[in-house]
């Protein structure tokens, strides 16, 4: 079995500018994820659950391993010296690191330290998003505009998600490579080479409880969801976890579409452009499928805001492309 850093020295080729800082980057975030893999696994046992008494920038009320894991990413990323600066769904500004080591790195991060955080206490897998850019800035400490360039800028994206096993999964836009986490060897092994999204997926994940806020678009496209038309794998099936980085891990690999729109309430939708859409729609580019606004390609959006949101569509290509169709007609 090769090891998540035997494989990345490998693809070095892929790297013209080599030099071995991006793996080490890619090494401390893997650090990073197995510490908060021990503590997910033992959350029920140990003093982990429950609130940390503090409200991030969202307004969402933080979750004890929300602070936890964002402290292992931003410690791990400081001790490892690639990054010059971090924007984090925990942290209202950019975080910034005053240590002359850091501010030498040439690469920015922007991360959810642990997605799907209303999954923590009833063991529902949770993830962790990041995406990396090479900074714009000289040197010095990182800048909001290092981290505000458009997802086609990634160098690459990933997600760790902590399910019945804990797994990597990342892209450098060469396609999109998973591994799992042996506990008892502690490495990360390559489990799942050159993944693709099957364009046969069925599955179509949305939260319906908000169908009366929905635009007319996505309700159309639900109703075609389950229309009868066994030639089109029609009616579809239905998956919610409630998990960003879970439902599009079930996604990547059954294929399907995941869907948080835009709605009358929160034209916007819920989730943010730098730290879940972009990775995740560089992953399912990679993957041979497409991610959206329903209009607009999320990797082509200039951002604007460390923690702006947009609608997202992203999945099995002809799924989304279908999606798309019904908000186009009803604009
Ligand atoms: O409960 P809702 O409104 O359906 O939202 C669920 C979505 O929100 C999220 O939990 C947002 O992420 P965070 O947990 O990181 O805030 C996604 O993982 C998930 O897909």
């Amino acid at each position: 079995m090769k090891t998540l850093i035997q494989f990345i020295s490998e693809k070095q080729a892929d790297f013209p500018f080599a030099t071995g800082e991006f793996t080490r980057l890619l090494n401390d975030i893997g650090i990073a994820a197995k510490l908060v893999n021990r503590e997910v696994n033992k959350a029920g046992l140990a003093d982990i659950n429950g609130y940390f008494g503090q409200q991030n920038v969202q307004g969402e009320d933080q979750k004890k391993l929300d602070v936890f894991a964002n402290d292992c990413f931003l410690t791990a990323m400081r001790h490892g010296g690639m990054v010059c600066a971090v924007a984090s769904e925990e942290n209202d500004e950019l975080y910034t690191y005053d240590n002359a080591f850091s501010q030498k790195g040439k690469y920015v991060v922007a991360m959810d330290p642990l997605d799907g955080s209303s999954n923590i206490e009833v063991n529902v897998p949770i993830g962790t998003i990041f995406s990396i850019y090479r900074r714009k800035s000289e040197s010095g400490p990182g800048t909001v505009e290092d981290l505000l360039q458009p997802g086609n800028r990634q160098i690459a994206a990933g997600y760790i998600i902590y399910g019945s096993s804990t797994m990597l999964v990342y892209t450098t836009g060469h396609g999109v490579n998973g591994f799992t986490l042996d506990p008892s060897v502690g490495l990360f092994l390559l489990s799942h080479p050159e993944m693709t999204i099957p364009e046969g997926g069925n599955i179509y994940s949305i939260n319906e409880a908000n169908y009366i806020y929905f635009h007319e678009g996505v309700k159309q496209f639900i109703k075609f969801c389950q229309q009868d038309d066994p030639a089109t794998l029609r009616p579809y099936t239905t998956r919610y976890i409630g998990s960003l980085v879970s439902d599009f891990h079930r996604n990547l690999i059954r294929g399907g579409i995941y869907i948080y729109p835009g709605t009358l309430k929160n034209p916007n939708g819920k989730l943010r452009l730098l730290y879940e859409c972009n990775p995740i729609a560089f992953l399912a580019e990679q993957a041979g499928g497409k991610a959206s606004t329903g209009y607009e390609r999320i990797l082509d959006i200039q951002p604007e805001s460390l923690h702006q949101r947009v609608p997202f569509f992203v999945g099995t290509r002809h799924m989304v492309e279908k999606a798309e169709e019904f908000m186009r007609k009803n604009a």
